[in-house]
């Protein structure tokens, strides 16, 4: 717990204006320069370093306390009103950091530039000198506690073409200040969302300008990064590249590669919002390397949320893909997947080499186990560099380069003795080859139980360096070494009555009795031996050497621990004029962590490796949901693979080419939905060159993948179960391509039964006939299997049941063909509806089958000219009733409700 109010006036400054002498409305020194240095940060707490603690005033106290849950004091008056204060230890900042920042909170930490000792020298009123040396927020930390292992932290700049407001390409910058990693990308309006949840940046900074639209601004809050408005003027064309070049000390930008104005803004933005937050302290970044957009399948952010890739929809990481799959050992290995996983590739080759990789390492169980034994002995060497880098870092970040290295090596070494394919025999060679010279350094220098902060001292190994042996000899040994001293001048002086004592006037001087002091006075003794008191019995002596000793005893742990500082200085220069090795060593060995960790999934889980090529394939036989595997596992339950075929031909326009549509019909609880989503998982493990939980699966490129699930509410952003449903699908429609997989789960459930049949329908015809992508679509809407008749490349799928005595059996197994009925009665009365109500609803639905409700829809599809299903929209005529009704919209100041009354209000205008 931080203390209280008695704390505060550790640097003996002037607090509180003298309040004892009723000076209320005086502003004291040290106030005044807090309300100087709080102006130049509105935006931020402000942690003011008193001492050992940092001290929170007026409101940022009532917020830190509040959110930290630590007591507000107050302490003097300001303007004649008390001020608020809270105050946190230094040594548990960091975790009342991690807490505010995770609040959404920014924090400028002000430290004291001076000793107080210097400003107590300028007179009792001085004030310490205090500046602030950083600012903290989400996307730019770097501190191990701070961050989560297995994430990257990103922060991301966002510049947009100007001249173009409509259909504008962004310019996007990325950077891990805790890692180095720096990627630029240009992207389209469009794919701008998929792209940001792709990397799910902690903090977004744009211009002022750009941010104030609204709608842009929404959609860069819907990942929940923070967002900082930056005022741009500085930051574009010219001063962009400035920037870049004075962070690179380059002389051209041609250096960096190609790069468009739009990368270099979103570049040099990036680099502004980071020197504008680590003042001083510049971290080492990578150049910027631009990344393909189009390199990775497109995945938007509702299907990530709906397949659940790396959080589940309660936010959680239990319960995922990466969840089920990660088998990595290390921080960084973690995260090298989890971005692997995020951006899976397009490139065949590319999947191809991993895959060889996996493949190779699931064939040899040995050199698998060996390798992940040192994968597991090798610390975050990247977070470790990028902490040396913004001297942030402490003894442990050096070990962790020392042991990330040898581990590094150990596994080169071992690799190299094998036959490995193309991609790690590079590493292997790379890793093999490591210069161990630094290592073997910092071996030899580093002692053991390493303290976390360099300051703490003791941290450089007995017999690295003689002088600091020396020092910390006297500083733990002083008794040892004066006994030693006294030895030495019971010698020189002939007598073994002589005494090395200590007292606070003289600090350490010789004792002798009477007669051994006369002689000493005399020659030759007098010449080593300074009389300095003479006492009853005894007279006491110094020598130049004890005088020395004296000091040198008093400063010896304050030597030590400069001397300590000087060879951590020396050590992070070394480190740090290798850090670009260390960098390709830490990315070789988080490859290779993820390599046999995809390995050691395809073994544990029986997954075997797909075929991808660039076709239109989708043949997966026996195929599993790996996450609902694993939780039937838990539970002793078996899970039953179902095979799927959504293949077609390449071909374009041409009227047979295009993958299938897949009807999934079937009651519920029976597995639609885990059916629909295992497709769509394999499809994304097969692009990142992982194995498959399937028999056999061949899988052409898929481009970007899609899966929406009917009435899902988004009531944070107050829009209908219904309106979120047709403004996603509708994204689809735009976006999806004969390359892409979609998966649709209800769609056209979340309104009136013949609105939402018919909604259902539409879409169904619009991909077979115009996306022409492979699809999966789960429907309650049996009507729609009708369409088979007409649409050539839908097929029909159902989920098997049995009904057995009246009660449904749910087998979980896919089959050809349309389910015979829905048997939702039943499944409301496994569910506990009371037995009265399930009764009457078996009556009503004899009933209803009575009357052949289904005989119009029938005959509809026979009547409907389904071959022109999405006919181009006819050209508006001028002065178009419908086309002015809705110019007149204004969809930003609508309520949902609004909304969909308009929506209705069109459609029945568009009806008479
Ligand atoms: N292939 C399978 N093998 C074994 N159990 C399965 C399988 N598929 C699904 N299940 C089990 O059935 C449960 C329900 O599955 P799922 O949610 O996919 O059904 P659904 O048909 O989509 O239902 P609803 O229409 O209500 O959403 C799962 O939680 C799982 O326990």
């Amino acid at each position: 717990m931080p203390r209280n109010s008695e704390n505060a006036n550790p640097t003996g400054e002037d607090l509180d204006g003298g309040k004892a002498k009723g000076a209320d409305s005086r502003v004291t020194p040290m106030m005044a320069q807090y309300l100087d240095i709080k102006r130049g940060h509105p935006d931020c707490l402000l942690f003011y370093r008193m001492g050992d603690f940092y001290e929170l005033f007026f409101e940022d106290a009532r917020k830190a306390s509040e959110t930290l849950g630590i007591v507000l004091t107050k302490r003097g008056k300001h303007l004649g009103e008390d001020i608020p204060m809270c105050g946190v230890p230094i040594e548990r900042s960091d975790d009342y950091l991690h807490k505010l920042i995770a609040c959404g909170h920014r924090v400028a930490v002000c430290e004291q530039t001076e000793d107080p000792a210097e400003a107590r020298k300028r007179g009792g009123k001085s004030v310490v000198q205090r500046a602030v040396v950083r600012l903290v927020t989400p996307g730019t930390l770097t501190e191990e506690r701070l961050l989560e292992p297995g994430r990257a932290n990103l922060l991301v700049a966002l510049v947009r073409q100007r001249d173009k407001a409509d259909a504008a390409l962004f310019g996007l910058a990325a950077v891990d200040i805790s890692t180095g990693a720096f990627d630029v990308y240009v992207t389209e309006t469009g794919a701008l969302g998929a792209l940001l949840a792709r990397l799910e940046p902690r903090e977004i900074v744009a211009a002022e300008t750009l941010l104030a639209d609204s709608v842009l601004r929404a959609r860069l809050e819907e990942g929940g990064a923070a967002i900082t408005p930056l005022n741009e003027k500085a930051f574009f064309g010219r001063a962009a590249e400035k920037k870049l070049l004075d962070y690179y000390g380059l002389g051209t930008l041609d250096g960096l590669g190609p790069l468009s104005h739009l990368e270099i803004d979103a570049a040099g933005l990036c680099l502004a919002y980071i020197e504008r937050t680590q003042f001083a302290s510049k971290p080492r970044l990578n150049r910027p390397s631009r990344v393909e957009t189009r390199a990775a399948m497109e995945i938007d952010a509702a299907t990530r949320v709906n397949l659940e890739l790396a959080r589940s929809q309660s936010g959680q990481r239990q319960g995922t893909l990466l969840w089920a799959l990660d088998r990595t050992v290390s921080s960084a290995g973690a995260r090298t997947l989890a971005e692997w996983l995020a951006a899976p590739l397009r490139d065949i080759e590319k999947i191809a080499l991993r895959q060889d990789a996996a493949a190779f390492f699931l064939d040899d169980p040995l050199l698998r186990a060996d390798l992940r034994r040192d994968l597991r002995a090798a610390p975050d060497m990247t977070r470790a560099l990028g902490r040396l880098a913004l001297d942030r870092g402490g003894p442990r970040d050096l070990a962790a380069l020392r042991d990330g290295l040898f581990a590094a090596r150990q596994c080169g070494v071992a690799l190299a003795q094998k036959d490995p394919p193309f991609l790690l025999a590079k590493a292997a060679e790379f890793l093999a080859e490591i210069d161990t010279a630094l290592p073997q350094r910092l071996a030899v220098a580093l002692g053991e139980d390493l303290p976390l902060d360099r300051r703490a001292g003791n941290f450089v190994a007995a017999g690295y360096d003689q002088p600091l042996d020396d020092a910390r000899a006297l500083r733990d040994e002083s008794r040892r070494v004066i006994a030693s001293m006294q030895g030495m001048y019971c010698e020189k002086a002939e007598t073994r009555a002589l005494k090395i004592k200590h007292n606070n006037f003289l600090g350490y001087f010789i004792e002798v009795n009477q007669a051994q002091g006369e002689k000493l006075l005399k020659p030759p003794f007098n010449a080593e031996f300074i009389h300095r008191q003479t006492m009853a019995d005894a007279m006491r002596f110094s020598t130049a050497e004890l005088s020395q000793l004296e000091s040198r005893i008093t400063n010896a742990a304050d030597e030590a621990l400069a001397i300590e500082a000087r060879i951590f200085s020396e050590l992070v220069a070394a480190a740090l004029g290798q850090s670009a090795e260390l960098e390709a060593t830490a990315a070789a060995l988080a490859a290779l962590d993820v390599l046999t960790a995809l390995a050691e999934t395809a073994a544990d889980a029986g997954w075997i490796r797909p075929r991808v090529d660039n076709s239109l394939a989708f043949q997966i036989e026996a195929g599993r949901h790996p996450v609902v595997e694993a939780a039937l596992k838990a539970r002793g339950e078996p899970f039953v693979p179902n095979d799927c075929d959504l293949g077609g031909a390449l071909g374009g326009k041409n009227k047979d080419s295009g993958g299938k549509l897949a009807v999934i019909t079937g009651p519920n609880m029976a597995g639609k939905s885990t059916f629909l989503r295992q497709n769509a998982l394999i499809a994304i493990l097969a692009q990142i060159g992982s194995f498959v939980p399937a028999k056999s699966a061949h899988i052409g490129v898929v481009d970007r993948l899609f899966s929406r699930v009917g009435a899902s509410d988004d009531l944070a952003r107050g829009r209908s179960t219904f309106m979120v449903e047709m403004v996603e699908t509708a994204a689809i429609l735009n976006q999806a391509t004969e390359k892409s997989l979609v998966i649709l789960d209800e769609i056209g459930r979340g309104t009136a039964t013949y609105d939402g049949l018919s909604i259902a329908w539409a879409v169904m015809e619009h991909l077979h006939e115009t996306n022409r992508s492979r699809a999966l679509f789960a429907t309650h809407f049996h009507e729609l299997t009708h369409l088979r008749q007409k649409l050539p490349r839908l097929v029909n799928l159902c989920m098997r049941v049995s009904d057995w005595r009246g009660e449904v059996v749910f087998l979980h197994e896919v089959a050809q063909g349309a389910a015979d009925r829905s048997y939702g009665v039943q499944v409301a009365s496994l569910a506990g509806l009371p037995v009265a109500v399930v009764e009457r609803a078996r009556q009503i639905l004899g009933e209803l089958e009575l009357n052949d409700l289904r005989t119009p829809v029938e005959r509809l599809v026979a009547d409907l000219p389904l071959f022109a299903p999405a006919p181009p929209p006819p050209p508006a005529k001028r002065g178009d009733a419908l086309r002015e009704a809705l110019a007149a919209l204004d969809p930003d100041d609508m309520t949902p409700r609004q909304a969909l009354e308009a929506l209705f209000a069109l459609k029945r205008a568009a009806e008479s």
